[in-house]
């Protein structure tokens, strides 16, 4: 007989009995029904068995199904009462066989998928197949002995690299790094077997890796100290990348194991905690939001989406620029348009420079000229989608739609980039308002993951479909939401940043209540933030907002608009020409305009106090406990009237948006997930003692949405959209 294949199943569903995460399919998998992950294992184990107590078997492979070798484990699956044959022995008695195990790796080995891999003999893998132990981005490590075979295979350092970072390799550089034997291009699984049967009968005593010892770099101790520095400062309060590294140290420092058992004892505490389970819910969130629906119904799975190969960015500015970069970099032919000769050459130039720089890094040719640029706008008239992306004026941007929908061919459909403004007055422009959706980028536009499609009241399913195929082809975590003021993630900017500013007036200073935010796992405090951003942007949205305007200089009233509290500060520190790092001071001081490094600024501590005594403010003592309350419940409670509007479908839209687009730490899973993990009681009696001491600020007022939930038992975020149908009934 030779040799004999064994199948790893994958775990993976096909599209089309794929459902909306946190409805059905979250339900189905809490009821009980017989594990994927336990059934496979039990197939690998009995195949396994059968074949190596066959005489006629010389030698075993191990291949995967539908061209993926194996994900890893189905996460889903995770919890006490785990059923089926556990990982670890599995893979020992791979390792142990005394006939030949060799791994056919097509698609994906990832996970507990590699570390069965590392247990068998040899690896061969597809030219096209990607490999890594991506465990720590859900909040675990490698506990199937992943972290102590690799280090042993490769080397410390670049095991060390690969699981704190859980980044996937390509087949090339697992050859490179020597974690698999051979690349193919052709059939992996003929190739795996015709080598199977080259070694049948070898020796296996140097293929098994739990028994190589692990190589020694020079000055362990001082390695580890160094990556456990860097670590701790990227992980950014997050478990899992500090328990990998002490995981890869006990594989560098103890007999295979010892080091087994304190990888266990590790997983063990990372397995059941709070971090492991916002890491796992970001990740379905992130899958689950691709799967839109509209109020009307349609969505995602009955909405067409019309096919764009050529695309208009209009207006090249930094987010047209960026725009431009990242549609010719996902393949499309653009035409950029900038009417102002000057700044079309400067951006021409900055545009090449960042696809060339871009182009170098991932080693392939630049794609310079896929972009044609044009001062013309008639240069869009063949284009089958526009991103209008002009200065963020209303009266500006209608006249752009008014002239696209002269010159655009029919059913061109046509997007704005707008952060804030009511997408659907423009398209109120145009003769086709179903054709309009709004498509908000976060700068820089090439960089960033996150993108808001914002659909009005009259726009299409098949364009909110355009924009979300685009999005996603850009690679690009697109989540649908609804048109309102700053849609869904600047509309909770404000009460975030307004209780900043307040907190300020009674006594704080923006190094507390930034240095509050980044110990919670923020990658920048806000003000550090705003200061990045450019503080006149949002002097301009407040004055445009009637906020803004010059008041008498102090008292009461120069703290209350439209009968609400106020705080100016924010609108004198900008009269001072202080826009944040781009002038060198803004809420810091820079050492020159544009430099990075923020330094605390005594200028603006003194004009602190000189406010406070001007409106008879005492400064007191303020914590980071307090801080974090405000801030963050603040925007929690609007994120809650954002679900009650309908502006966002569900709670994990909000969380994609705010890990996404704004910082948020991930292993906190999003603003929303994190009110579910303090308990929604608990955040409903924060606000409203808050509210109570401070009456006149309306963020801190609890929505009735919160309330609701809570009265209903603060059922878990998954249960929320159930509460949210029901308000939502017409009935
Ligand atoms: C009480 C204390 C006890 C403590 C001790 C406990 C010890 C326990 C020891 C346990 C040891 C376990 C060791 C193994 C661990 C693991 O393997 S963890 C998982 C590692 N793997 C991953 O992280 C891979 C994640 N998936 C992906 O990267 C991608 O999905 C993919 C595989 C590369 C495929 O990508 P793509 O083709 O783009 O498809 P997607 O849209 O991403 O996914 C398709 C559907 O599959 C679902 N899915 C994907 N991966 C998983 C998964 N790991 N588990 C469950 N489901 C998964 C995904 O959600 C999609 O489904 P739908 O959303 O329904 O469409």
């Amino acid at each position: 007989m030779g040799a004999v294949m064994v199948r790893v199943e994958s775990h993976q569903r096909p599209v089309e009995t794929r459902k909306r995460y946190n409805e059905e399919d979250r339900e189905s998998h809490e009821r009980p029904q017989e594990e994927r992950s336990a059934a496979v294992r039990q197939g690998i184990v009995d195949k396994v068995e059968t074949a190596l107590s066959d005489p006629k078997v010389k030698s075993v492979v191990i291949c995967g199904q539908n061209g993926i070798f194996c994900g890893g484990a189905d996460i889903k699956e995770f919890g006490p009462k785990m059923s089926g044959p556990p990982l670890i022995p599995m893979i020992h008695a791979i390792e142990a066989a005394n006939k030949p195990v060799v791994a056919a790796i097509e698609g994906s080995a990832l996970g507990g998928g590699l570390e069965l891999a590392l247990g068998c003999h040899y690896r061969i893998a597809h030219s096209k197949a990607r490999l890594g132990l991506p465990e720590v981005t859900l909040g675990l490590l490698p506990a199937a002995g992943g972290s102590q075979r690799l280090p042993r295979l490769i080397g410390v350092p670049a095991a060390l690299d690969l699981i704190t970072t859980g980044r996937h390799v390509t087949a090339a550089e697992a050859l490179q790094l020597g974690i698999v034997d051979q690349v193919t291009d052709n059939n992996t699984v003929d190739a795996a077997v015709k080598f199977a049967l080259s070694v049948a009968g070898q020796s296996l005593d140097a293929r098994r890796i739990s028994t190589y010892p692990c190589p020694q770099p020079s000055h362990l101790d001082a390695l580890f100290e160094e990556v456990m520095q860097k670590v701790r400062q990227s992980a950014r309060g997050a478990m899992a990348p500090v328990a990998c590294v002490q995981a890869v140290r006990a594989a560098a420092t103890l007999p295979y194991t010892q080091g087994l058992e304190r990888e266990k004892e590790l997983m063990a505490t990372l397995f059941t905690s709070g971090q492991a389970r916002a890491l796992q819910y970001i990740f379905f969130a992130q899958r689950a939001v691709g799967r839109w629906r509209m109020p009307s119904g349609a969505g995602w799975d009955t909405s067409k989406h019309r096919p764009v190969n050529k695309a208009a960015v209009i207006g090249l500015g930094t987010m047209g620029q960026g725009i431009t970069v990242a549609l010719a970099q996902t393949g499309l032919s653009v035409v950029a348009i900038e009417t102002q000769e000057k700044q079309l050459m400067k951006a021409k130039q900055a545009v090449s420079s960042t696809l060339e720089r871009g182009a170098k890094r991932r080693g392939v040719a630049p794609p310079l000229d896929r972009i044609s640029y044009s001062q013309n706008i008639q240069a869009v008239a063949d284009v089958d989608l526009v991103i209008e992306a002009v200065f963020e004026d209303m009266g500006l941007k209608m006249e752009v739609f008014q002239q696209l929908s002269a010159v655009c061919k029919p059913g061109t459909v046509l997007c704005t980039n707008t952060s804030a403004l009511d997408m659907d007055q423009l398209a109120s422009e145009t003769p086709n308002p179903e054709l309009v959706v709004g498509m908000h980028f976060f700068s820089p536009a090439h960089v960033m993951k996150l993108l808001e499609v914002v659909y009005g009241p009259r726009s299409s399913p098949q364009a909110v479909a355009t924009a979300m195929q685009l999005g996603k082809k850009m690679g690009k975590a697109s989540v649908v939401v609804g048109n309102c003021r700053g849609f869904v993630g600047n509309r909770m900017l404000m009460p975030y940043s307004e209780q900043a500013f307040f907190l300020l007036e009674e006594g704080a200073t923006p190094e507390l209540v930034d240095r509050a935010l980044e110990e919670f796992g923020f990658s920048m405090g806000l003000f550090r933030m705003s200061d990045l951003a450019g503080l006149d942007v949002g002097w301009r949205v407040r004055k445009s907002a009637g906020l803004a305007e010059p008041r008498e200089a102090s008292g009461q009233s120069a703290r209350i608009r439209k009968g609400y509290r106020y705080s100016p500060i924010a609108d004198l520190i900008c009269e001072q020409g202080r826009f944040g790092q781009k002038t060198g001071s803004g809420w810091y001081q820079y050492d020159k305009p544009g430099s990075r490094v923020a330094r605390s600024d005594p200028w603006l501590h003194s004009f602190l106090e000189q406010y406070r005594a001007r409106h008879g403010l005492v400064a007191r003592s303020i914590d980071h406990q307090e801080v974090l309350e405000r801030c963050l419940y603040a925007m929690i409670n609007e994120g809650f009237r954002i679900l009650e509007d309908g502006i966002a479908a569900g709670p994990e839209d909000i969380d994609v948006i705010y890990v996404f687009g704004y910082g948020w730490p991930r292993h906190r899973g999003g603003p929303m997930f994190y009110a579910s993990m303090v308990g929604l009681a608990k955040v409903l009696e924060r606000l409203e003692h808050y509210h109570q001491a401070h009456p006149d600020v309306p963020y801190l007022q609890p929505c009735s949405l919160l309330k609701r939930l809570v009265a209903s038992g603060s059922p878990p975020v998954h249960r929320w959209r159930e509460v949210i149908k029901k308000l939502h009934s017409q009935l």
